[in-house]
């Protein structure tokens, strides 16, 4: 199956043909990851289908964001096999890796943005990284990303220790946005704001979604946001997976890690606002 975008520049040139499967765009199967004597994953195997909002949660330590760093080539497991947009991570070419670079875009939990550049220059540095494209395009690209990822025109012009926590999300939403992705990992998208400024978060990634039809992998421990904008989710514990499903299947499960997430306050309380605002949506 061959997937085709069109260029969110101009809307005319086709900038994409990637060859995918009909439903799969990561599969991991039998990864075991050590450090020293500690094992993180023990013969772990997950899946994530084309298009979903994809969650991935577990205790601390559990070893979500060694997983994430995994699928994005920034860490190798000991073993195991890893596909991402139909590549094999264990044989991909020098090329693969520079495509699959080209076709995800990641958020990091800090930022990662570069203290010494403004956030225009930030936002372009794949494009200049990845594209032959003059300065004048790449800086219109980057002011178009950084438009969409709901910033004022003049964060452009501003340097990263300039804006507020959910400004420098958003900056750094944006330069995940550079390359048109159609693979988007975000660690820890809202940690460190306050209520609304998570809220912000949550729209922005499901507008998002909704623009690029991407699949979104994401590690979090917002509540809220798994219950918002999650389409499913896995539950990490004893080095594999302990549960997949939405965020309601999750709910009738009985495996003591994945309780833990339903029946304290806070699980109880995410949950019934979820319920409660679903109530609204159908009314
Ligand atoms: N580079 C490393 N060297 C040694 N140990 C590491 C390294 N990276 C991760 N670990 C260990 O692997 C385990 C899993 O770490 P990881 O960061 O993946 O967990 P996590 O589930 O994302 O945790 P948290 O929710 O606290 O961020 C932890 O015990 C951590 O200390």
């Amino acid at each position: 199956m061959r997937y085709f975008r069109w260029c969110l520049v101009c809307w005319e040139c086709e900038v994409d043909s990637v060859p995918l499967s009909p439903s799969d765009v990561i599969e991991m199967q039998k990864i075991c990851t050590s450090f020293g004597k500690h094992q993180v994953h023990a013969n772990l195997d997950l899946s994530v289908k084309r298009g979903e909002i994809f969650a991935l949660i577990g205790d601390s330590g559990s070893g979500k964001s060694t997983l994430l760093r995994e699928m994005m080539l920034l860490h190798k497991p000991d073993s195991g096999s890893i596909r991402v947009l139909d590549i094999d991570l264990n044989s991909a070419t020098e090329q693969q890796i520079k495509e699959l670079h080209q076709r995800w875009g990641v958020m990091f939990q800090y930022g990662g943005l570069f203290g010494t550049l403004t956030i225009r220059a930030n936002v372009g540095l794949p494009l200049r990284e990845h594209t032959n494209l003059v300065d004048e395009l790449i800086n219109q690209i980057a002011d178009w990303k950084i438009k969409i990822s709901g910033l004022q025109e003049d964060a452009a012009l501003q340097f990263p220790d300039q804006l507020s926590g959910g400004m420098l999300k958003r900056a750094s939403m944006a330069r995940a946005l550079a390359m048109d992705p159609i693979l988007l990992f975000l660690d820890e998208p809202t940690a460190g704001l306050d209520p609304s400024g998570a809220d912000g978060i949550d729209k922005l990634i499901k507008d998002v979604q909704a623009m690029y039809q991407a699949t979104i992998v994401m590690v979090t421990h917002d509540l809220d946001l798994l219950w918002q904008i999650a389409d499913r989710v896995a539950v990490l514990g004893e080095g594999k997976v302990v549960g997949v499903g939405t965020m309601l299947e999750l709910s009738t499960m009985t495996h003591p890690i994945i309780r833990s997430y339903f029946d304290g306050a806070r699980g109880r309380s995410a949950q019934q606002l979820a319920l409660i605002q679903r109530q609204k949506l159908i009314a």
